[in-house]
């Protein structure tokens, strides 16, 4: 199963159990072995992301783009359409494979590399321990539609840890408590609201105990009185003190919700900065514009 994806990949999951039962891992609580969380080390930012290029053939989606993240920061991704903030998200959780430069949690690169020489893969086993430790939550949720929304909280756990069945639905139900959906729990994707069925995906991505969250544009397929309910949530895991990255429109929430803030456009990192400046007095022109076009995109629908 990949989590990350939304897609089942049995054989993922066999081998990451059997990797973890190899390394005497304890598959109940996620303990033991080297992970991610246990490669950062002071002396490097928690994610670090350096000269990273992306290329679709001849298309460069991502130009050159460096970002260094801080433990429990909460970082806001704003451009326009198509500036590429959902292909730098689809990088850090190792979906896209990119073109040079590196990408690192801790002192660990993670992700597979394509270079001049060819295709610097990892291994489907490193790629899957790595994704483990990144959440990713989708604009279009991604859940599983023939799951209840515990099965789906559950799921993680149960099938890629391994974890037994009563203590992998006892944290799924607490999970769901703190979305607010405890009483949805039997119901399957269809029966939930838009708003509900992103909480149930925030609480399935938290069920892997992820260190870093991505949000790509979570609340841009809800109407507009959901959305509240989700941003909620998500200030509350930000609250908990997670590392986030979220790509949004919603700048009332970057405004208040992150500490800095990254404007991207064509691929590259334009400005960034605290987001108390780069939302509030920003430097580029570009940025401005940028700004300025989606308050007054507000003021016409109001
Ligand atoms: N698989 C792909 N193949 C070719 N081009 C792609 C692919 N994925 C993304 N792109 C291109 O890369 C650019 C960046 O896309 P991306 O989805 O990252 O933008 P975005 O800033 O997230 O946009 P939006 O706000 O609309 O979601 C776009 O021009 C897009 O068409």
């Amino acid at each position: 199963m990949d989590l990350a994806s939304g897609r089942i990949r049995k054989t993922e999951f066999q081998v990451v159990r059997r990797r973890r039962r190899a390394q005497g891992r304890n598959t109940e609580d996620g303990c033991g072995g080297m992970t991610m969380a246990t490669a950062v080390n002071n002396s490097h930012p928690f994610l670090q992301i350096r000269d990273v290029v992306k290329t679709y053939g001849h298309y460069v989606a991502l130009n050159n783009v460096s970002v260094s993240v801080e433990k429990g920061q909460a970082i806001a991704l704003i451009g326009p359409s198509g500036s590429g903030k959902s292909t730098l998200l689809r990088c850090i959780n190792t979906l896209e494979t990119i073109s040079s430069g590196t990408i690192k949690v801790g002192a660990e690169e993670i992700g597979a590399r394509t270079t001049s020489s060819g295709r610097r893969k990892l291994g489907e086993k490193v790629l899957a321990r790595q994704r483990e430790d990144i959440g990713m939550v989708f604009q279009s949720f991604n859940l599983f539609p023939h799951m209840t929304a515990l099965d789906n909280v559950m799921s993680g756990p149960r099938f890629v840890r391994g974890q037994d069945d009563e203590r992998a639905r006892r944290q799924g139900m607490e999970l769901l408590a703190r979305v607010g959906l405890a009483d949805k729990a039997a119901n399957f994707p269809r029966q939930l609201s838009g708003g509900q069925q992103q909480r149930v995906a925030i609480a399935r991505a938290l069920a892997m105990e992820p260190k870093i969250m991505l949000f790509d544009e979570p609340t841009s397929a809800l109407d507009p009185e959901t959305v509240q309910e989700v941003l909620n949530v998500i200030r509350e895991v930000r609250d908990s003190g997670m590392t986030m990255l979220i790509a949004t429109h919603e700048m009332d929430f970057a405004r208040h919700a992150s500490d800095r803030t990254i404007f991207m456009e064509a691929g590259q990192i334009v400005e960034q900065g605290a987001s108390s400046k780069v939302l509030f007095e920003p430097e580029t022109q570009r940025c401005r514009r940028f700004l300025a076009g989606l308050t007054g995109a507000i003021a016409a629908a109001n």
